[in-house]
């Protein structure tokens, strides 16, 4: 029977002892960063809660990829750590699901207007730990905050379905029930959309919740849990349910096995993501993933090229290319392939001059994340040459502080080149000709990852024919989530 209640439901990290040098001076001292304190971080935080905060892992330090000076540290948490987060959510749990959906529903709107409050320091945070542009990060928290509305409105309406029974006399009820604890495991690239989609759907569906952030994003994390703490602690309803193990891929293997762990939704690359799904099935739990894309856009021969160059802009050099659905190939109609190509280059030269510090207004282009993503990009663009690719634009680390790139743009390559169909998490692009539609949908779906697709035409038939035939991996993931059982 299908589920009625389908709500939603490289690392730089450096392992030093607790007590740091005396004469490292953290961002968080300095003035310009003030939010830092407004959400209640310190030089030195720590990473787990499980209604009390308690680490005993090691320290980590949190960069930003616009300078690569450290903000401040997490102490992350040990093994014993992840097990006393887990049986805290799991005996939490219980008294949790026990409150009636719409008073759970009413939690997670004040978790909402929490978050409101903490809009702009909770924004600039994402991007000075992320390295995302401030009005993305901005637009990540104001995601969360709508999905806290969205899961109020789910708690009145959970389904259920009456059934007609064939036995005179019998009635057949279906009733959805809450799981238990779910595990989270997210990337360091959306590091609070990504949660607050799982955890307001979990918590309204009656769910307990253990999150496991990107170990590159734990400030973020931190700050995150100390809001959703203070509402649980105003509403007297045990922090546990809500538990935090900032940690690596140790603590996430230990949490993927964990039996207690009814659901486990996953972000993260599709290599990663492979081996959680089956470690989750091994023991017949659930799981969610989602996992890496390799995005195209089809350019057809009649598209608007206003309209595609400003939205191209944006998708493939957007957020430095770390998005799971950044633009990594275009497939361009023969006729209007040299436009296309010539244009582009004209649009990437406009922007260089506005790749810089993610908190700056003017800045449309950020850093990446980490100096591991700028060896990848630096791998793949060498790569791309050696297979006879040819660099349009950009192809080079931008000299200066932090982890700059250039947004690239590859022409030369067949559309089936292993790197082609490899997600470089980076902003490079291929551009690959095609001589007609049924081509370019063609290549489009030879790729594994999908996610995302997109189709520049002025072609109404075209269009349609692009939602028959076209792989397009829309994210239903976050309104699938399965965070209820049935009873009856
Ligand atoms: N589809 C989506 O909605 C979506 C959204 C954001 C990011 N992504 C994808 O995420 C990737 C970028 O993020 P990333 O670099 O943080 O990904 P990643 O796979 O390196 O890490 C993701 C998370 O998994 C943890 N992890 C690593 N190894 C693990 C293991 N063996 N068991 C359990 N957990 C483990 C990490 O610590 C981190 O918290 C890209 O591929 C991107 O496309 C997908």
């Amino acid at each position: 029977m299908s589920l009625l209640c389908r709500a939603v439901l490289s690392l730089r990290y450096i392992r030093v002892p607790m007590a740091r040098n005396a004469s490292t001076a953290f961002l968080i001292e300095d003035p310009k960063y003030s939010f830092l304190k407004d959400l209640g971080l310190k030089e030195n935080n720590v990473g787990v809660f499980n209604g009390k905060w308690k680490a005993n892992g090691e320290v980590i330090k949190s960069y930003s990829p616009a300078n690569g000076k450290v903000i401040a540290e997490v102490q992350a948490g040990s093994a014993a750590d992840y097990e006393a987060c887990a049986s805290a959510a799991q005996e939490a749990w219980h008294a949790w699901a026990e409150l009636p959906a719409p008073a759970r529903g009413e939690v997670v709107r004040q978790i909402g207007d929490a978050l409101r409050e903490n809009l702009q320091p909770l924004g600039k945070l994402v991007s000075l730990e992320m390295g995302k542009i401030l009005p993305e990060a901005i637009g990540e928290v104001i995601e969360y905050i709508h999905v806290c509305d969205l899961a109020l409105g789910l708690s009145r309406t959970l389904p259920g379905t009456v059934f007609p029974s064939e036995r005179p006399g019998h009635v057949l009820i279906e009733k959805w029930n809450p799981l238990g604890v779910v595990g989270i495991i997210t990337a360091f690239n959306f590091p609070v959309a990504v949660f607050g989609w799982n955890s307001a759907i979990a918590m309204v569906c009656g769910d307990a919740t253990v999150w496991k952030p990107s170990e590159t994003t734990p400030l973020v994390a931190v700050a995150v849990t100390k809001i959703v703490e203070s509402v649980l602690q105003k509403n007297n309803i045990p922090g546990a349910i809500a538990s935090l193990c900032v940690g690596g891929k140790g603590i996430g293997e230990k949490l993927v096995k964990d039996e207690r762990m009814k659901l486990v939704s996953f972000t993260g690359s599709t290599a990663v993501g492979q081996q959680v799904g089956v470690e989750v099935q091994k023991r017949f739990g659930r799981h969610l993933l989602e996992l890496g894309g390799n995005n195209a856009i089809i350019v057809n021969e009649d598209a608007n090229l206003e309209l595609f160059l400003s939205a191209a802009l944006f998708a493939c050099a957007g957020t430095a290319g770390q998005r799971c659905t950044t633009t990594r190939r275009l497939l361009i109609h023969k006729k209007l392939y040299s436009e296309v190509v010539n244009r582009l280059k004209k649009a990437y030269a406009g922007v260089v001059s506005r790749i810089g510090d993610p908190l700056l207004e003017e800045t449309l282009i950020g850093p990446l994340h980490t100096p591991a993503a700028v060896d990848a990009y630096k791998k793949t663009v060498a790569e791309a040459v050696k297979l006879g690719g040819k660099i349009e634009f950009g192809g080079k680390i931008i000299e200066r502080e932090g982890y700059f790139v250039e947004p690239t743009i590859i022409t030369g390559l067949p559309h089936d080149s292993p790197i082609v169909k490899t997600e470089c998490f980076a902003p490079i692009v291929y551009c690959i000709e095609i001589p007609d539609l049924e081509t370019g949908i063609q290549y489009n779906n030879e790729v594994e990852q999908g996610l995302s697709s997109s189709l520049f035409t002025e072609n109404l038939g075209d269009v349609f024919k692009v939602f028959i035939y076209m792989k397009i991996f829309i994210k239903l993931g976050h309104v699938l989530h399965r965070n209820m059982r049935m009873k009856f």
